[in-house]
């Protein structure tokens, strides 16, 4: 049967399919969240099923784990693998020097955490996600304790951002992630000027458990197009 897709669709779909093509036998795999990540995910599945592609893989969320599991890629943990030969994931946006916002799916966290152990991180975008200056059309998700949430918001206004807790669309109340801990959306009026001081900054105020800044992590971005070609970038 046709897929009818949107063109978001289909470029997300090109990138997904690309790097589930780069992908090797006996690689250590961190598969990333959200929509983009969940086609590579599906494309992977694929190549478990009908080429026998014999892999591993870390998921960086409750939801990448279920699709996972559905699609046939064996899963491990971090306690038994070291490091990973390649992760990817999706992003909210992404500068020319290749930082990103990241955690819309409220995912950042363990998404940070996979990343920082992968020889690779393959980013997997359309082009609506490049920007010039980070911060310009995503806020910045910072995942955070409940009881800090208040004192954390009140320290962000001092900062000048202006941000908001993150509430659910199906559920009353704040959103809670995988780890129980609830979500900051932080806007940076006109966009962040120094990414690396943010990232310091948020890094330490008490409460905070991480934030979604993924600062000199990717080594390759692939750029996913309506039409199905997909432009690659690669870390300097
Ligand atoms: O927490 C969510 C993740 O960081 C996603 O990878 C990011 O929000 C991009 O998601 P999507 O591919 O659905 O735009």
């Amino acid at each position: 049967m046709q897929e009818t897709l949107s063109a978001a669709d289909r470029a997300k779909k090109a990138a997904g399919e690309k790097v589930a093509a780069m992908v090797e036998p006996g690689m250590r795999l961190g598969l990333g969240t959200g929509s983009t990540a969940a086609w590579a995910i599906r494309a992977l599945g694929r190549r478990v099923r009908e080429e026998g592609l014999r892999v591993v893989g870390v998921p960086t969320s409750y939801a990448a784990e279920q699709l996972a599991r559905a699609e046939g890629i064996p899963l491990v943990t971090l306690a038994d693998v070291e490091a990973l030969d390649l992760a990817f994931d999706g992003a909210d946006e992404v500068s020319p020097e290749l930082n990103l916002i990241k955690g819309r799916g409220a995912a950042h966290t363990r998404e940070k955490v996979v990343a920082s152990l992968a020889r690779r991180f393959v980013v997997l975008v359309d082009e609506s996600k490049l920007v010039d200056r980070l911060g310009t059309r995503w806020p910045v998700p910072i995942e955070v304790l409940p009881m800090a949430a208040e004192p954390v918001l009140r320290q962000l206004r001092r900062m000048g951002a202006e941000p908001v807790l993150r509430m659910g669309k199906c559920k009353d109340g704040p959103v809670v992630t995988d780890q129980g801990f609830w979500v900051i959306d932080a806007r940076f009026p006109g966009g962040i000027d120094d990414p690396h001081a943010l990232a310091v900054t948020l890094s330490t105020m008490p409460g905070v458990l991480d934030h979604g800044l993924f600062l000199g992590l990717a080594t390759d971005v692939l750029v996913g197009q309506a039409d199905g070609q997909v432009r690659h970038i690669r870390r300097p």
